[in-house]
C-alpha cells in the first residue's frame, strides 16, 4: 500500500459567501494547524458546512481564498483539485445527503474498504484495518449489507468509518455527532485520535456537543456572525461552559455593526463602502483604535471641564 502524504495546513484568508440572497460568511479568517483535531463550533445555520463545502471544493467562496498548504484551491486547474481531493477524506453534508457518498452496488464491508483498495491494500491489509474499526463502530452485522439495507444511523457510522480507515492527510468530518448513537460516541473519538496520532492526519470536524468538542480537540474555533470569534485550546476556551446557553453567553456577543447583512457583505466584496447604518462600527477595526479613540475623548472632556472649575475667570 502507498505511503499516505504528510498532513495539510489549512487556511481561510478573508473568505465571504452570499447564498441565494443569504450572507452566511464575512471576511472569515483561520488557519488550521497541520496534524492536529480542530473542531468548528457554533449555532445551527451559522455556516459551518458552507465554509467546509470551500475547502473539499465543493462550492467557491463569493471572496477571499483557501489554502492547502499554501495552494488556494479555487486557483487550481479541474485536474489539480481532482487530485487535491485524492488527499481529502470528506462527509460533509449540507445540501447534499449523506446517503448519496456510498457506494449502493458495494456491500458496507466493501463500501469501509473501497478507499483502501483504491491505495493498493493487499485483502490483509484490508481487513486488519477495517474489521476491528467496524466491530467498534456496530457495523459487524451489516458487513454483507448493502447501504438502503442498513438503518440511517448505520449508514451515518458507514461514512464515518470509511473516512476514518482511509489513511488520508486530511480527514473533514461534517455534523460528526448529530444523529449519532450514545452508544457509539466512544469509539468514533477514539477514532478520530488514532488517525491523527498514528497517521499525523490534519482532521477538521464541526461538531455540536461541547463535551464531544472537549475529548476530540486540540483546538476548537468558534464560528458567529459570519466570522471566527474564538479559537484556542478547548480547556481554555470552553473552561466552566457547560449548556448551550453558557456558551452562547459567551460567545455570541452582541456586534456593534449589528448581524450579518446583505448590503454589508456585498459592500465589502465590491471593495466599496458599505451602506450606513446608525452607529455603525466595523467589527475588524483593532480594538487599540477604539480605546485611543476613547482616550482621547476623555482627555479632552478632562480638559474642558478643568478649564471651566480651575481655569476660569
Ligand atoms: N444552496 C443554498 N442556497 C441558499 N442558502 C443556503 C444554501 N445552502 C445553505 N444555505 C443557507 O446558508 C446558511 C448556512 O448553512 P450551513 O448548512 O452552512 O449551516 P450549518 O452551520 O452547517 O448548519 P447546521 O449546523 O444546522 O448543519 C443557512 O442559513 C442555510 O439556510
Amino acid at each position: 500500500m502507498e505511503s499516505a502524504p504528510s498532513a495539510l495546513k489549512i487556511e481561510f484568508d478573508g473568505v465571504t459567501t452570499v447564498l441565494g440572497d443569504e450572507p452566511v460568511l464575512h471576511r472569515l479568517r483561520l488557519s488550521v494547524p497541520d496534524g492536529q483535531v480542530t473542531v468548528i463550533l457554533g449555532q445551527s445555520g451559522c455556516g459551518k458546512t458552507t465554509l467546509l463545502r470551500h475547502l473539499v471544493g465543493l462550492l467557491p467562496p463569493t471572496g477571499g481564498s483557501v489554502r492547502l498548504d499554501g495552494r488556494d484551491v479555487w486557483s487550481l486547474t479541474s485536474a489539480e483539485l481532482v487530485s487535491a481531493r485524492g488527499g481529502i477524506a470528506a462527509v460533509v453534508g449540507g445540501s447534499h445527503p449523506f446517503d448519496s457518498w456510498l457506494f449502493s452496488s458495494m456491500n458496507v464491508y466493501e463500501n469501509v474498504a473501497c478507499v483502501l483498495r483504491r491505495a493498493g491494500a493487499t485483502d490483509d491489509e484490508v481487513h486488519a484495518t477495517t474489521a476491528p474499526l467496524m466491530r467498534e463502530f456496530g457495523l459487524e452485522a451489516f458487513a454483507r449489507s448493502f447501504p438502503e439495507e442498513i438503518p440511517a444511523h448505520a449508514r451515518r457510522r458507514v461514512l464515518l468509518a470509511q473516512a476514518l480507515v482511509s489513511g488520508m492527510p486530511l480527514i473533514v468530518l461534517d455534523d460528526v455527532d448529530t444523529a449519532l448513537d450514545s452508544r457509539y460516541t466512544g469509539a468514533i473519538v477514539r477514532a478520530i485520535k488514532s488517525v491523527n496520532e498514528k497517521a499525523r492526519a490534519t482532521v477538521l470536524i464541526t461538531a455540536n456537543d461541547l463535551d464531544f468538542a472537549r475529548e476530540v480537540a486540540h483546538e476548537v474555533a468558534v464560528l458567529w456572525n459570519g466570522k471566527i470569534v474564538s479559537h484556542g485550546p478547548p480547556d481554555v476556551l470552553l473552561r466552566g461552559v457547560r449548556t448551550g446557553e453558557e456558551f452562547a453567553r459567551r460567545f455570541f456577543r452582541t456586534d456593534l455593526a449589528g448581524p450579518l447583512c446583505r448590503d454589508v457583505v456585498e459592500g465589502g466584496l465590491r471593495g466599496g463602502e458599505p451602506a450606513r447604518r446608525f452607529f455603525a462600527i466595523d467589527p475588524d477595526l483593532p480594538v487599540w483604535w477604539v480605546v485611543a479613540l476613547l482616550l482621547l475623548v476623555i482627555v479632552f472632556v478632562f480638559w474642558s471641564s478643568a478649564g471651566t472649575v480651575f481655569g476660569g475667570p
